[in-house]
């Protein structure tokens, strides 16, 4: 597997104007890799599962490439990806699994039943055979294939929705806020599950969310996106141990720690994110940004390389990406 993003610039069309949701986001990935996307609502993460996914809206207007193991997936027809891509190669995970679901239709049926559409090769009873597999790897009881969505508790749905995603064994698989509606139990239990059969077992993962926390115990690469641009991207250890851009440093210092019975003082980044339907001519984050400097304000930073990972910032230092 390999996800090679190149370019990519993605606007909302709304009435006379437009939302640049996405703006020159280069990134890749190769198998084995598990990349935490995080940022403040509105930064674009949605946007680029939606364009990986091939599943963004009608006013969605875009330019750039994603290569998806050397195929640009956006230059393809929405059939062949339909066809050849969609759960077979790459899956996801939503939001909100509520929705994931026919409520009229038991688990077990709607599950035999996309396996079956995607999978010419499969019948009723090698379907039946891979999902009680997956029902047992996710630790949910067999009686699950017979109940109807609402008859789950929200964990348990959820956790369903994991096995939908993992029913054809694909090589990436997209987790967009999978933990959001959550009890911090389940939230634990979705998040190492997620690990032990994604991460564990060398697929491709890409992992959205506000929660930083979640990020650090799961993946191996991270990238901060502000205002629908990079502004951090590497190693996620070292970015988390040491964050060079200071929206990373912002979002880092923004996440209580309350172990060890001591609370850590939380620090937020004042100010808003920029309107996205105006032209931002420097850093997007210069407005907020306690050590801007006047270039910030009129330059866009390229992404250079530092110290291991990828920075969009005037101020640090390093030599340029060359993208
Ligand atoms: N269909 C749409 N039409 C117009 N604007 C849109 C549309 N979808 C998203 N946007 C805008 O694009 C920007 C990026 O949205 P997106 O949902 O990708 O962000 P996000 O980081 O996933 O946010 P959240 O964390 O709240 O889910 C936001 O300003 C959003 O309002």
């Amino acid at each position: 597997m390999s996800l090679q993003v190149r370019d990519l610039n993605i606007s909302y069309k709304i009435g006379k104007g437009s939302i640049r949701a996405i703006n020159r986001v280069y990134f890749q990935l190769e198998k084995g890799d598990s990349l935490g996307v995080i940022g403040e609502t509105g930064s674009g993460k949605t946007t680029i599962a939606n364009a990986i996914m091939r599943a963004l809206p009608e006013n969605a207007e875009y330019s750039g490439s994603i290569f998806f193991n050397n195929k640009d997936i956006l230059k393809m027809d929405q059939e062949t990806y339909r066809k050849e891509i969609r759960w077979k190669k790459i899956s996801i995970i939503p939001q909100y699994s509520m929705n994931a679901f026919n409520p009229i239709k038991r688990v077990g049926e709607q599950l035999v039943k996309i396996m079956m559409e995607n999978d010419s090769n499969i019948d009723t009873s090698k379907a039946s055979e891979r999902i009680f597999y997956l029902f047992n790897q996710l630790s949910l009881p067999p009686e699950i294939y017979k109940k109807l969505p609402d008859e789950l508790s929200g964990g348990q749905r959820q956790r369903v929705v994991i096995a939908s995603a993992l029913l054809l064994d694909p090589e990436l698989v997209i987790a967009d806020e999978p933990t959001t509606a959550l009890d911090v139990i389940n939230q634990a239990r979705v998040i190492s599950l997620i690990k032990r059969e994604i991460v564990d077992k060398q697929k491709t993962l890409i992992y959205i969310t506000h929660d930083i926390a979640v990020v650090a115990g799961v993946a191996k690469k991270v990238l901060t996106l502000y205002a629908g641009e990079i502004m951090e991207f590497g190693d996620s250890r070292k970015i988390f141990k040491e964050p060079l851009h200071p929206y990373s440093k912002g979002l880092l210092s923004s996440v209580p720690d309350i172990r060890f019975g001591k609370v850590k003082k939380v620090h937020y980044i004042p100010g808003d994110p920029p309107d996205l339907s105006k032209e931002i001519k420097g850093c997007p984050f210069a407005p907020r940004c306690s050590i801007a400097k006047d270039i910030c304000k009129v330059e866009k930073p390229k992404l250079r390389y530092v110290d291991g990972r990828y920075v969009a910032c005037h101020l640090v230092g390093g030599e340029e990406n060359g993208q």
